[in-house]
């Protein structure tokens, strides 16, 4: 898809191509339609960061809410979303030990009770040692910090789903 014919979609076409692009969270995609066209998938992504950004702490624990666990109960049950199921995959969290699980599962859960929201982190951009040290070393912030950087990791996921709905044009 090109940006042009991204510029092109209609409502329903838009929300279907970029509906997802954070996690379960389509009004991402409905708040930012107004302010096409867009001269390219930067500035597609900066709107939807914008929006993001502009929501109160409650809405932004929702955006993390609305995020599967890391090699949690539904990646367990296959029911991830596509994108959450090959990021996941990219990051090695299919290959993990029993030992490397349980511990990813217990600091998950250690993370999730003294937060509020799930530990969230671009996998893409983190082999899972990475990720098994971030929960851990993430685990010692305060919530609202943990929020900041949560939202930070939300917004480079957004932005490679992007990237592969649109490449980006050199
Ligand atoms: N809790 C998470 O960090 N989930 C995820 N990060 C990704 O990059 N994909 C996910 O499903």
């Amino acid at each position: 898809l090109t940006i042009s014919q991204v510029n092109e979609l209609n409502y329903e076409d838009f929300i279907g191509r970029f509906g997802n692009v954070i996690e379960h969270c389509s009004i991402c995609a409905a708040a930012v339609w107004r302010f096409r066209p867009f001269h390219d998938i930067r500035h597609l992504h900066q709107a939807i960061c914008s929006f993001v950004d502009l929501l109160p702490n409650t809405g932004k624990e929702g955006v993390l809410r609305l995020h599967p666990d890391l090699a949690g109960r539904l990646a367990e049950l296959g029911s991830l979303t596509q994108e959450s199921s090959a990021e996941q995959k990219a990051a090695g969290l299919d290959t993990m030990t029993p030992e490397e699980k349980q511990l990813l599962k217990d600091t998950n859960s250690k993370y999730r009770d003294k937060f509020g929201f799930p530990f969230v982190i671009c996998a893409r951009q983190n082999k899972k040692e990475a990720i098994l040290k971030g929960i851990v070393e993430r685990l010692e912030h305060s919530a609202a910090e943990e929020l900041n950087i949560g939202i930070e990791e939300v917004k480079k996921i957004c932005m490679l789903r992007l990237l592969s709905i649109v490449p980006d044009e050199k």
